[in-house]
């Protein structure tokens, strides 16, 4: 097991639910620190609310998280500042304001955490991060309307970079992206995470990202996470819909795929330190299987 120091997000006994509706009954998840971590599941198993729920933007019926060990569940916004300045989020669709320029969308989280840093010093923040994303230095007075898609992400993650993250959320980042720039936004993520000693939460459904950049996939099902670790240790589970997701038509795609390009990264050095270990967090696993194929079917994504 991965030792207490090198967890940087862990999740107990996590309980979500709207109305009668329960997401999340029991959830447990730990991230560790300088990895690339795939969150994957069919479309509604509470992927986002997990997300959401980590970074403090919803409240849970019970369960503990912490993040650099320190609790975020029922914090002030004030109380948790130290901890939020500590990591950057890309929402699904980039979430950018739509009546401020990118340079200005990126200094939001700037004026929010530092109110008194000079406009001067914040403008050149926010452009020095506009060209870390991989934009034209002249994106920085757009509109996000005047963008491309891919554009929009890499401004999103532009801004989700501001304030120099230890920790990155990212939700669905390469949705909606043509193949090349799909795979131009994986190679954005795992140069940065590399230069920067990121790590990563990411939200995908896209199997080509899950083989080219993550170190370890969390599967989301039936209300869990129900097994965590790399590619081919999931896929020893014999779990059906694990099978399904990255044996099927598209997993076999991503599979050729990934064989025809160099790899962008080797695996985190915390993921070589625990290179066998495989969490199965639920014992009924097979259960749910037939109602998870139809999902994975519907849903694993590949270019
Ligand atoms: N604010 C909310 N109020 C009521 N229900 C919600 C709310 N947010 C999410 N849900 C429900 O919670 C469930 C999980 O949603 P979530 O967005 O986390 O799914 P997901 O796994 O990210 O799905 P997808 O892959 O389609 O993005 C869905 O059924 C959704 O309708």
């Amino acid at each position: 097991m991965a030792e207490q120091d090198d967890i940087l997000i862990q999740v107990r006994g996590l309980r979500n639910s709207f109305g009668e509706q329960v997401i999340h009954d029991g959830l447990d998840l730990d991230v560790r620190k300088g990895e690339i971590l795939g969150v994957v599941g069919g479309s509604g198993t509470g992927k986002s609310v997990l997300m959401r729920t980590i970074i403090g933007l919803q409240t849970p019926d019970q369960g503990e998280i912490t993040v650099f060990g320190q609790p975020t569940i029922g914090r002030e916004a004030t109380e948790a500042i130290d901890v939020r300045k500590r990591w950057g989020v890309l929402f699904q669709g980039g979430a950018l304001f739509s009546t401020l320029t990118v340079a200005e969308n990126v200094a939001v989280p700037l004026r929010e955490f530092y109110r008194d840093l000079p406009q001067a010093l914040m403008d050149e923040v926010a452009s020095y991060k506009v060209v870390m994303a991989g934009l034209p230095a002249d994106a920085g007075p757009k509109y996000p309307a005047e963008l491309s898609g891919g554009m929009k992400k890499r401004a999103g993650l532009a801004r989700a970079l501001a304030l120099d993250p230890e920790l990155l959320f990212l939700d669905e980042p390469t949705a909606g992206l043509d193949p090349i720039g799909a795979a131009a936004f994986d190679q954005l993520i795992a140069s940065l995470q590399k230069t920067l000693g990121l790590t990563v939460f990411l939200i995908t459904h896209d199997l080509d990202t899950l083989y080219a950049i993550c170190d370890r996939v969390a599967v989301l099902a039936d209300k869990k996470v129900i097994a965590v670790g790399t590619i081919d240790e999931l896929i020893a589970l014999d779990h059906p819909w694990i099978e399904e997701y990255f044996k099927g038509p598209r997993g076999r795609a991503a599979v050729a795929a990934k064989d025809e390009v160099a790899d962008i990264r080797p695996r985190s050095a915390d993921a070589a330190r625990h290179p066998t270990e495989v969490e199965a967090h639920a014992t009924g696993q097979q259960a749910q299987g037939n109602a998870a194929d139809a999902h994975a079917r519907g849903e694993a994504g590949t270019r």
